[in-house]
């Protein structure tokens, strides 16, 4: 019988998928293993797929210690954290899980803009903590409907945050590399005029140096008092330092952020702010779309081993 091929799990899909993969390769669990440097001094050679996320990525150093490596199937549609260009040149595939997870992050885009605008949370507490019977109705909020979004990252989820917040009667324009063709939103080449326009800024872009601290201190200063940052993207898009001075200061209104500079242990930074939102970078967490996204995991690998073309492929 010929050897199943070797794969590399870094981080696991879920339960049905993996017991697919199980019986399909011969895995090597990363993540469950006591001594990762000494299992890829043994077995790296032979590895020629890894199964990742679009959080735990492959870095440069491990990429180069796998010398027979063909395809990286990661379980996200960021790839900021997997090597790509190093993939390229190496002739590695790379794939990722686009368009499946749209409308969930898109649904938490709008959920942290009404949480934090509306006083979600503040609302919660106020009952549970007593203070609608000792001090009457919360203060009141700011609604959105006549509001202006501004959208950095006109893409796939960009444009399904903007298609929910229309009905709501919001006025949507946005920044990005380009304007774009099929389109009736208006573009801003500049991000500080989109900032000074906006109550609400919706970061949906990709992560990685181009975007780095896209979102800094002068940003936030046009965003304004009543403005609002929504980060669904990543959380190297921001200036966390002047993001928490703006929202300390009340420089900026508030923010609703699903991600962070260093996960999971900054969201912690922000837990003394009142005007801040927090998810746990959870945008595409439901069950529907976690086994979606892992079954184009087991799509892509199948295919690549069938020599069929990859479905998702980023290279
Ligand atoms: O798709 C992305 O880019 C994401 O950030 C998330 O969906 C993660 O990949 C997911 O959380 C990994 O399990």
């Amino acid at each position: 019988a010929t050897a199943l091929p070797n794969v590399l799990v870094i981080w696991p899909n879920r339960p049905s998928q993996m017991a697919h993969l199980e019986a399909t390769y011969k895995l090597h669990r990363l993540d469950l293993c006591s001594n990762p440097e000494e299992m890829i001094e043994t077995i790296g050679d032979s590895i020629t797929a890894v199964v990742t996320t679009g959080i735990k990525g492959l870095s440069s150093d491990l990429i180069k210690r796998l010398p027979n490596l063909k395809i990286v199937a990661s379980s996200g549609v960021g790839y900021d954290s997997i090597d790509v260009a190093l993939c390229s040149e190496l002739g590695i595939r790379v794939t990722n899980t686009p368009d499946i997870l749209t409308d969930d992050v898109a649904d938490i885009a709008i959920a942290l803009m009404l949480a934090q605008r509306r006083g979600i949370v503040l609302g919660d507490r106020w009952i549970r903590e007593g203070c609608w019977a000792q001090q009457g109705p919360m203060p009141l909020t700011s609604s959105i409907r006549g509001k202006r979004l501004g959208v950095v990252g006109l893409g796939r989820i960009g444009k399904a945050i903007a298609a929910r917040v229309e009905p709501m009667g919001v006025e949507i324009a946005y920044f990005g590399r380009r304007p774009q063709a099929d389109t009736v939103y208006d573009f801003k080449p500049e991000l500080i005029d989109l900032a000074h326009w906006a109550d609400i800024l919706v970061l949906a872009c990709p992560g990685g140096e181009a975007t780095h601290h896209l979102i800094n201190a002068e940003v936030l200063a046009a965003l304004g008092t009543n403005g609002t940052l929504i980060n669904v993207a990543r959380g190297s898009v921001v200036d966390q330092q002047a993001l928490i001075d703006a929202l300390t200061t009340n420089s900026i209104a508030g923010a609703g952020l699903d991600v962070f500079t260093t996960e999971p242990h900054d969201g912690q930074a922000f837990a003394g702010l009142e005007n801040v939102v927090l998810y746990p970078h959870h945008s595409s967490g439901t069950i529907e779309t976690r086994d979606a996204m892992a079954q184009l995991v087991v799509d892509n690998l199948e295919a690549h081993f069938a020599g069929r073309a990859l479905l998702t492929a980023i290279n």
